[in-house]
């Protein structure tokens, strides 16, 4: 589904060249869904945007799905992102002048792949029925967030990227929205790479692997 093989990402800096991921491979199943830990700066969300393919590495191979990232131009990066890949982020990213429906649809729209019967059963396992009109400043951080990750996941993505997807919510919230988050992922059967700070988030995963001076270390949970 997803493998990464030898990337290297250094960024030049006003204070020089700073090395941030040092030769990393990772493969990802169907199905499977894997925490990504690591300290502040360790480049955890650098290497969620190469995956991505939001941002490319200096050397190394992706692959999503069975297609190379190296050998497509940037039209045909949003492409696959669009049809292949949900992307949550901690800042939730939903567009303030569309209402929740709209939001909703929106990327499986652009995917081409809009599916009423789906988007009503997402409504529904969102707990966001009843609200379609709602814009999302009407909501609550818990029901955005929740909304977000119906958006990424209306295409039936193949691979969900969340780099701390629970980061901006309070506890009690994080834990509704998690356990959403991963029904649903069991649900479509995607595979799974989140970004966390928390071991209690990453402990329902399937795996756990931390970064560390630029390289991964597999770890139990
Ligand atoms: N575009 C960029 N240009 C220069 N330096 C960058 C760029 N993006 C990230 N960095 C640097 O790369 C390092 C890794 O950043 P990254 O955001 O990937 O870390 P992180 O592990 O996700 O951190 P956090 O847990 O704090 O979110 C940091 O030192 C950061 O300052």
């Amino acid at each position: 589904m997803l493998i990464l093989q030898q990337l290297h990402k250094t960024f030049s800096t006003p204070q020089g060249e700073l090395p941030v991921l040092n030769g990393i491979d990772l493969a990802l199943d169907q199905g499977e869904s894997l925490a990504l830990m690591g300290e502040s700066g360790s480049g955890k969300s650098t290497l969620l945007h190469l995956a991505a393919g939001l941002d490319l590495p200096d050397q190394g191979r992706i692959s999503i799905d069975g297609h190379e990232l190296s050998t497509l131009d940037e039209p045909a990066r949003a492409r696959l992102r669009r049809e292949h890949l949900g992307l949550v982020f901690q800042q939730f990213h939903l567009v303030p002048s569309l209402n929740v429906i709209d939001n909703l649809r929106l990327q499986a729209r652009l995917a081409g792949r809009e599916d009423a019967e789906w988007t009503a059963h997402l409504m529904a396992r969102l707990g966001l029925s009843g609200r379609e009109a709602y814009y999302p400043e009407q909501l609550s951080g818990g029901q955005q967030q929740r909304l977000a990750i119906g958006r990424a996941l209306a295409a039936r993505p193949r691979l969900l990227l969340a780099d701390e997807p629970t980061g901006n919510l309070d506890e009690q919230s994080a834990d509704t929205v998690l356990a959403l988050l991963l029904d649903l992922v069991k649900e479509t059967r995607c595979a799974l790479l989140m970004v966390t700070h928390s071991a209690r988030v990453a402990a329902p995963l399937s795996r756990l692997v931390r970064l560390h001076m630029g390289r991964l270390k597999d770890n139990a949970p």
